[in-house]
């Protein structure tokens, strides 16, 4: 048959590496459904809405580096718009693609179902501009190879989401086919005198420090640099910290990881080291006021900043630097300086004891920590949801292989559940475990159903503590308090006749050992695990930081009057 804008939009969405696609239909997108869905390479996934589609592309990133989320006009795009911010807030290329109006609608002054009822329907496009780093609405069949290569090429360049808006009425018209996928994918390495220019300045920059220290942020994994940080770490000899949002992105059992540095709620010391250094090289950092606890964490000395395309110093800036690039050509170029170690082998706080409850003693967030702590192995990827979920996961410790996913810029709670969908649908070799609290899982719950659908044996931990506790800790109200649900029975209900997920209640710590060796072993769907602690059995970091965010929030209006 004829090659279609559908089948050009299919063909390039394959050759940058797509291979699940996730979807909601509409009556503005099912001919470029019909179209996705005949290419060999793409699986089309179908979710219970739109927010959870898009969040399933965004936790489909993570895993695959670039992901598609197709929905209909407007009452799908709205709701994918909170997973495309996700996407952009968290650096990962997920290509929005929506359907739109037929081409002949707007000179006509139709008014049009699912719009807003008059016949303008830029506004859907004007938004997504706002959230993406390209957005695109194809006018003609004959436009559609070059702005959809525009877009594609944009949001892999820079990391971030892309919008592509197809008429109705052009998904199934004629199109010429695509041109090499190498004018789309080739990235833009550094400038040779810029690169150069940046390491001599990094030379100036280190010469004569005695205690320099690296700092990772979440921009590390995403620029794809893992393997030359440690090629630049090891060449440096000095400690690591991580950012929370960066765990994972640097491995905890090597001998230079000297914990997360978060403030007062940072692990192993790390907030020693980052105090003592006298010189810090950021990588991918991000401060924001979650992770610098209020602005109370803010590093006071001069730094040097690596970012995903540019590098800068104290009194410099250097432009298109790649940051992979960057980090192993200065590798080649440091001088070993271990004071850093030294002084953390003095520092390092032994580990703690970790109590080991009874059977019959009523679960805690600790034992429960105590028990994930060790189910992690190699082939663990942990989604920690946002909720005491983030402190708990962040405070585990990850064996060497083990990945750890958070959403820690964006925040939107309940993205662990789609998240940890799309991923484990593009890692069926990986045992995917979520942490996951009671209120955030009642936000997106119906995508445990397409867990039970494609058969995904995903470990889901939900913490019952009966509300909104990080809200609680930062200011309590009557509206943190939540309608509970019997979990286990509601994953009986997405079974219905032909499903094979668990739910199972853990009130004691043996009840939750018992639990997790049926988890283990259940491959067939998801496995939920409902762990009922008290509602104030928080972790002591996050009380801490609570206390801190509250008063960042609580800073008075400066006096406008004068
Ligand atoms: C309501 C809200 N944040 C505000 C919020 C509201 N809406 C969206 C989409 N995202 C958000 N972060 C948050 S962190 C709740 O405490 C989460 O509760 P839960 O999942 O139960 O975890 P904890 O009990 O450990 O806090
Ligand atoms: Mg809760």
């Amino acid at each position: 048959g004829k090659f279609t804008v559908g089948d050009y939009l299919a063909e390039r969405l394959a050759q940058v590496g797509v291979r699940h696609h996730f979807v909601v239909p509409g009556d503005y997108n099912l001919i470029l459904l019909d179209k996705l869905q005949a290419h060999p390479d793409l699986k089309e996934v179908g979710c219970a809405n739109e927010l959870n589609c898009s969040l399933a592309a965004e936790g489909y990133a993570r895993a695959n580096g670039i992901s598609a989320c197709v929905v209909t006009y407007s009452v799908g795009a709205l709701s994918a718009f909170n997973g495309t911010g996700s996407a952009y807030a968290e650096n990962l290329p997920l290509v929005l693609i929506s359907g739109s109006p037929n081409t002949n609608d707007p000179s006509q002054y139709h008014i049009l179902h699912h719009t807003l009822g008059h016949p303008d329907y830029t506004y859907q496009y004007e938004m997504a501009k706002k959230i993406t780093c390209c957005a695109v609405a194809i006018p003609r069949a004959i436009d559609a190879p070059r702005l959809i290569d525009r877009a594609l090429r944009a949001a892999i360049l820079a990391r971030k989401p892309c919008y592509i808006e197809i008429p109705t009425n052009l998904a199934g018209a004629t199109c010429v086919r695509p041109g090499p996928i190498s004018a789309i994918t080739d990235p833009i390495t550094s400038d040779k005198s810029a690169l150069e220019a940046a390491a001599k300045c990094a030379a100036e920059y280190l010469d004569g420090k005695l205690k320099p220290v690296i700092l990772v942020g979440p921009k590390a994994g995403r620029a794809g640099s893992e393997k030359e940080l440690i090629e630049f770490a090891e060449a440096m000899g000095c400690a690591v910290a991580l950012q929370p949002a960066a765990k994972g992105m640097f491995p905890e059992d090597h001998k230079q990881f000297v914990g997360i540095f978060w403030g007062q709620v940072s692990s192993d010391a790390a907030d020693a080291m980052v105090h003592w250094a006298d010189a810090m090289i950021c990588v991918g950092a991000v401060f924001n006021d979650y992770s610098t606890v209020g602005w109370t964490a803010v590093p006071n000395i001069p730094l040097m900043t690596v970012d995903m395309d540019h590098v800068t110093f104290p009194g410099a800036h250097f432009s298109r630097v790649r940051m992979c690039e960057f980090l192993s050509h200065l590798a080649t170029q440091v001088t070993f300086n271990d004071s850093t170690m030294i002084e953390y082998k003095r520092l390092k706080p032994d580990p703690p004891h970790v109590h080991t409850a009874e059977r019959e003693e009523p679960l805690s967030r600790k034992e429960i920590s105590r028990q994930v702590q060790e189910m992690l192995t190699d082939k663990t990827s942990l989604f920690v949801d946002t909720g005491d979920s983030w402190f708990n996961g962040i405070q585990l410790k990850l064996p060497p292989g083990a990945k750890f996913e958070i959403e820690m810029q964006w925040g939107h709670i309940g993205w662990s559940i789609p998240a940890a969908f799309g991923y484990a649908l593009r890692h069926p070799d990986r045992h995917t475990i979520v942490l996951v609290g009671d209120g955030s899982f009642q936000v997106t719950a119906q995508e445990v159903s397409q867990m039970v659908r494609f058969k995904v044996p995903i470990t889901i931990m939900l913490i019952n503590n009966r509300g909104y506790t990080i809200e609680v800790e930062i200011h309590d109200g009557s509206y943190n308090k939540i309608k509970n649900w019997d979990y286990a029975m509601l994953v009986e209900a997405f079974n219905s006749t032909d499903g094979h997920a668990k739910g199972l209640l853990a009130n004691t710590a043996g009840e939750l050992a018992d639990a997790i060796k049926v988890a283990e072993s259940h491959k067939e769907g998801p496995t939920l695990i409902e762990c009922t602690i008290d509602q104030d059995d928080c972790s002591k970091e996050l009380i801490t930081w609570g206390h801190y965010v509250a008063a960042a929030n609580a800073r008075p209006p400066r006096n406008m009057s004068v």
